[in-house]
């Protein structure tokens, strides 16, 4: 479908890639200090946190993030060779082993200076982009290798937000027409189901900080889910209405969050006649927790008890057109380092996002500046 031609197949003047991650624990000792470590200074209430944490015990403590990052660090490892190209990958994550820390002292021991930072996370928002760039900042700092201009150490650069990029959306078009096939197993109707995009809620205050980013958080879903909906429209035949919901919500009751939760937009929906649905975890790209846990058992337990006929369509996971893809967005942004014209393809409405950030770009709460240093960005150190 896609006819965009491959970047050049150059990693120059990046000598590595930093798979970059949330993290999650291995085994039942490591829940707690990660939830410590997730949530420093967060406002999370302790209920929320014993809950999560009985969501990590019920997967006997280990969550399935670390393999996930792993699968795909060895994926991206197989495109590089299968392209000639040769550039070490070093995977570190914001809350758990390997940290950030380690990757750093890694990227050294690798004799790297100038790296390029890969996040695992597909839209643009505090969540997903400052407050990885924030770590990486932090980090360096307490290394002793930043000042005011940024890294004194490793340089490091960041690929941009890939929700738009062809592979992501080309990886989620195909999972989710498994889910339709899926569907159609189980019984149900795909013709008159319901496509369910789902993505991780957010509270308001940092949705509307993402506005800078170039579109919001949320208006990054519609538009991506309208591409996806049409083209599973095309391939099966019929006519796919879908919708937008969220998972995972956190954060003291009194705060507003995005809305609809999937658990009521299913409910809400049941009682107008749904019978058939299709769950589409777009904003996730692996079946890391919150999508074992809000997913397939809290939101599947819901649509069972509803008397529905549901599925869950995959992630991306380590589909060859997400990691193809992935490594194009790789020569795309040292092409742009060489300070050559590059083609940044996209699909949807929206442009390719900056892979330099704006000035107070992506801040947790709208109109607070962070006071916390964050690199890839024009406001260094702000
Ligand atoms: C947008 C977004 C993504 C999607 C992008 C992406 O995929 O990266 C994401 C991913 C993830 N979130 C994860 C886990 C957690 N997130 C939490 C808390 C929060 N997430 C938030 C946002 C997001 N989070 C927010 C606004 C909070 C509130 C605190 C704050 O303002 O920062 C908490 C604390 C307890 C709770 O509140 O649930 C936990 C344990 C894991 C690891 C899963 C595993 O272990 O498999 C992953 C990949
Ligand atoms: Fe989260």
């Amino acid at each position: 479908m896609s006819t965009t031609p491959r970047p050049t197949a150059d990693p120059t003047p990046y000598d590595a890639l930093l798979l970059f991650s949330f993290g999650g624990p291995n085994k039942p000792e490591d829940v707690v200090p990660f939830l410590r470590n997730v949530t420093a200074g967060k406002g999370i209430p302790d209920s929320r946190l014993e809950e999560v944490g009985e969501h990590y015990y019920a997967f006997g403590g280990k969550s399935p993030i670390n393999d996930q990052n792993l699968a795909l660090k060895a994926a991206i490892e197989a495109e590089l060779a299968a392209r000639g190209i040769e550039l070490p990958v070093v995977w570190g994550n914001r809350n758990w082993e390997p940290y950030t820390d380690d990757a750093v002292t890694e990227l050294e021991a690798l004799g790297a200076e100038r790296a390029v930072a890969l996040v695992t996370s597909a839209y643009s928002s505090y969540s997903g982009c400052r407050q990885y760039r924030e770590d990486l900042a932090v980090t360096l700092q307490q290394r002793g290798q930043l000042d005011e201009n940024g890294s004194t150490g490793v340089q490091f650069d960041k690929i941009r937000s890939y929700f738009n990029h062809p592979g992501f959306v080309q990886a989620n078009v195909e999972a989710v027409l498994d889910g339709y096939a899926a569907l159609e197993e189980k019984g149900g109707s795909p013709a008159d189901a319901k496509l369910v995009f789902v993505t991780h809620s957010i509270p308001d205050t940092m949705e509307a900080a993402s506005r800078i980013s170039q579109a919001t958080y949320s208006t990054q879903h519609l538009d991506v889910a309208a591409v996806i909906a049409a083209r599973v429209a095309e391939a099966r035949g019929h006519e796919v209405l879908w919708e937008l919901a969220y998972c995972s919500r956190s954060g003291p009751p009194t705060q507003p969050w995005l809305e609809p939760d999937v658990n009521d937009l299913l409910t809400e929906r049941a009682g107008e006649g749904l019978r058939d649905v299709v769950m589409a975890p777009i904003g996730f790209i692996s079946d890391h927790m919150e999508v074992a846990y809000d997913l397939d058992t809290e939101a599947m337990e819901t649509a069972t008890e509803l008397g529905m006929t549901a599925v869950r369509a995959g992630t991306v996971g380590t589909r060859p057109a997400f990691v193809a893809g992935l490594v194009d967005l790789l020569l795309e942004r040292a092409a742009k380092a060489r300070g050559e014209d590059v083609d940044e393809a996209t699909v949807g409405t929206l442009p390719p996002f900056r892979s330099v950030c704006e000035v107070d770009c992506c801040l947790r709460r709208d109109g607070e500046p962070s006071g916390v240093p964050a690199l890839c960005s024009r406001d260094v150190n702000r």
